[in-house]
């Protein structure tokens, strides 16, 4: 620029404008002041409220332990264990990438209608819907407590179906209509939420038509839930001691059918899971039923996972002597330890043992059982109760092959009575009780003769009595 252009420049920056008789470069500088000031103001703004945003994020109170929940690789089974389902593949949910919003805050007002206001609250603030899409685990789902309120009457007295060492247990209907069972554990914080990681992931990726399955839990505040599918039937405790009248429900093939099934699932549990899982408390009371008599076995919320290295031994000597003594329970119809008994009977084992011993099988059988059974088939399968509880851990079979012992006696249990009602129907009591040699004697060619069972598995040698042979 020319110093006549400076000039000209200068001479006409310096002209009083209209406004206020300002001149223009003066009017330029506030412009350009105010349009700095201006810019600062709306980018303070804008920091301000992405900082607000991303607090409001850090208070989100998806609960910490949801982000660990993850599903645990499920390796197949051993190839002998043809009962174990086909593998599911691994899936890794990190819950906290869901936008979770939980409005409930207090216990007061709690009933069906207040729950429902409070559901559809929740719906708003979340991913728009409370159905199953907002909170899928690989294995099951996160309900809300608002959900499990809803669904049990409030937590409601008359809901409740028991109580149990770790809580109590409620039956519940879900918005979708599916009836389960709630149950809310007790909480002592710290080692409870601990117990909780634990049962969530030993149970939640475990599937078998013999096993309650858990579809999924409810952690906030101080609330630790666990839902499961409903079993329907009661507990085998109820219908083996409960008031049934004099004749029970449970033929012998449904009391097989239970002992086979529960023998099953744990057999799953103890052989078809890595790393195993097993019950430690074998009960009764944990063998639930459905309306076709088909057990599943529930409650394995303290199972331990165990290292697949040292966990042989431990299995067979926790899950077996429990087993047994459940088949013995449901044999007998006697409780395993019963006060009211005469001293040599109040031990179930100790009894069953002499009983067996001094050749009175026949007379450990339920008295309400409404027919007696075959007496290979009553043998047969007191010889694996038996031989569960043996003294001598090592001696006990594993779970897969105290099935294959179970279901060859349910082959021969059928045969027994087939031939039986034949029997009673033709009257030609000689020529059919021929034929009846010859069928056992072909089945016991299916690998599970009295002689091929007593010698135990893993070439364990078991002295099977020789009154049974
Ligand atoms: N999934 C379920 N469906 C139906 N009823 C259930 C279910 N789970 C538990 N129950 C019932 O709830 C009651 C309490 O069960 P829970 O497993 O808590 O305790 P328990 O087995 O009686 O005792 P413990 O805790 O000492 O093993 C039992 O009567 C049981 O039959």
């Amino acid at each position: 620029m020319s110093v006549y252009d400076a000039a000209f420049v200068n001479t006409e920056l310096s002209k009083p404008t209209s406004i206020f008789g300002l001149r223009l470069w003066v009017v330029i500088g506030i412009l350009l002041g105010s349009l700095i000031v201006l810019t600062l103001f709306l980018l303070s703004l804008c920091l301000t409220t992405r900082r607000k945003s991303r607090r409001h994020q850090h208070l989100d109170p998806t609960p910490p332990i949801s982000k660990e929940i993850q599903e645990i690789v499920h390796h197949p089974p051993a190839p002998d264990h043809h009962h174990a389902a086909p593998p599911v593949p691994e899936i890794q949910v990190d819950l906290g990438k869901v936008e979770h919003r939980v409005v409930f805050s207090s216990g007061e007002s709690r009933g069906p209608t207040s729950a429902a206001a409070s559901v559809s609250e929740t719906a708003s603030f979340g991913s728009g819907s409370v159905g199953p899409e907002v909170s899928h685990l690989g294995w099951g789902r996160w309900y809300t407590l608002r959900e499990l309120e809803l669904a049990t009457n409030g937590l409601c007295e008359e809901n409740v179906i028991g109580e149990g060492g770790y809580g109590i247990v409620y039956s519940g209907v879900l918005t979708d209509g599916a009836k389960v069972a709630v149950k809310n554990l007790l909480n002592n914080r710290g080692q409870a939420e601990k117990e909780f990681k634990v049962e969530v992931e030993a149970i939640g990726r475990v599937r078998h038509k013999n096993l309650v399955r858990l579809l999924g839990y409810c952690v906030e505040g101080a609330y630790r839930m666990l839902v499961y599918e409903y079993v329907d039937n009661g507990n085998l405790e109820q219908w083996v001691h409960g008031d049934v009248g004099d004749v029970s429900p449970l033929t012998w093939e449904i009391r097989m059918n239970i002992i086979v099934g529960t023998a099953k699932g744990l057999a799953y549990l103890h052989e078809g899971l890595e790393p195993k899982v097993v019950h430690r408390d074998v009960k009764s009371s944990n063998i639930l039923l459905d309306r076709q008599w088909n057990p599943k076995v529930s409650d394995f919320g303290l199972a331990k996972l165990l290292c697949s290295e040292n966990s042989y031994v431990t299995t067979r000597v926790m899950g077996t002597f429990g087993f047994g003594i459940l088949i013995m329970e449901i044999i007998s119809g006697r409780s395993p330890v019963d006060y009211s008994r005469p001293p040599g009977e109040v031990n179930l084992v100790e009894w069953l043992k002499t009983m067996v011993g001094n050749r009175k099988s026949e007379e450990v059988v339920d008295p309400k059982l409404p027919e007696m059974p075959a007496s290979k088939a009553l043998k047969r399968v007191l010889l694996v109760a038996l031989k569960c509880v043996d003294p001598d851990a090592t001696k006990r079979p594993k779970m897969g092959h105290i099935i294959h012992m179970l279901e060859a006696d349910d082959l021969l249990f059928r045969d027994e009575r087939r031939i039986a009602r034949e029997q009673s129907n033709s009257r030609s009591d000689d020529h059919l009780m021929n034929r009846n040699s010859t069928k056992v004697g072909e089945r016991r060619f299916d690998g599970a003769s009295a002689s091929d069972t007593s010698e135990g598995d893993s070439g364990r040698n078991y002295h099977q009595p020789s009154r049974w042979r």
